[in-house]
């Protein structure tokens, strides 16, 4: 049976390549703004990536052929919405902080989902030039190299990575710092993070790290991750211990069960709202 989407997939690894590229040579003066708050960063080059990434999907496969969720789209009001058409979820700067500041980690994330499952996933690590990709039954690869989630089952023998996010209400920064120290000390080997939650991802994949778990990441930050994670052989959960739900904002990802449900015995949950709720009016 031909593969419906093996053209989709091979087009993503060169498009993600092309908008890294884009954001390599940068701006020489980065315009930045603000989003939902003085820390939620967006520049003109996220924007203009965004655009750039869209139209070339279109262009390839028909203005109305798909459905698209982009971070900056839906920033700028569209609707955030999995359904089950074939829908791209893309992420154009995945550590935007990072950008901002010339920190070295930045990623261009690309997911299409069909029947709200990911389907592929690519994400192209543009300044240390990697790219991790993956498809639903068929592995997961950096730089068409097959990677692997660390088998470690020992805690104590283990490096997670979480994030802070861009609220920054003391009731949920005094829960993620809860959470964070209560995970130092139970104890692991060192807490991380690189700032983009897509990068974390590809490290839990390729064994660098066992686990990566955020409250407040969006859609487009781990769709790509989530097939990369799954295909590497790991897994994730909510971080309440059931299933993962894509749009609900809480995952927790890791290279294996025992893993995540110790993690997740630690952390302190506090409310965001899901990707796909209701604008209000
Ligand atoms: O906004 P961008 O696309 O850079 O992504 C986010 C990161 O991916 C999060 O892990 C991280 O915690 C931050 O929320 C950050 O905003
Ligand atoms: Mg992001």
């Amino acid at each position: 049976m031909e593969d419906p989407w093996q053209k989709a997939y091979d087009f993503a690894v060169a498009v993600a390549r092309k908008a890294g590229e884009i954001r390599k040579a940068g701006e020489s003066e980065i315009r930045v703004m603000t989003k939902s708050s003085t820390v939620d960063l967006v520049t003109k080059t996220d924007e203009r990536v965004e655009k750039i990434i869209i139209s070339s999907l279109k262009e390839e496969f028909g203005e109305d052929a798909h459905c698209f969720i982009g971070e900056e789209s839906v920033a700028k009001g569209e609707p955030c919405v999995l359904s089950d058409k074939p829908t791209w979820i893309i992420d154009p700067v995945d550590g935007t902080t990072n950008f901002v500041h010339g920190f070295p980690f930045v990623a261009v994330s690309i997911a299409f989902a069909v029947n709200k499952e990911v389907e592929f996933g690519v994400v192209y690590s543009c300044l240390e030039d990697k790219m991790y990709k993956a498809r639903k039954g068929k592995g997961a690869f950096c730089d068409d190299e097959p990677i692997q989630v660390s088998d470690m089952k020992d805690i104590n023998k283990s490096i997670i990575i979480s994030e802070h996010g861009t609220d920054r209400s003391p009731e949920k920064v005094t829960k993620i710092f809860s959470t964070m120290q209560k995970i130092l000390c139970i104890p692991v080997h060192g807490l991380r993070g690189s700032g983009t939650a897509a990068t974390n991802m590809c490290l839990v994949a390729t064994g660098a790290v066992e686990a990566f778990f955020e409250i407040g990441i969006h859609c487009w930050d781990i769709a790509a991750g989530v097939i990369i994670v799954k295909e590497a052989g790991g897994i994730l959960l909510d971080v309440d211990g059931g299933p993962f739900d894509l749009m609900s904002r809480r995952m927790v990802s890791a290279n294996n069960e025992l893993i995540a449900k110790r993690i997740i015995k630690e952390i302190e949950i506090f409310p965001v709202g899901r990707d796909d709720a209701p604008a209000e009016k």
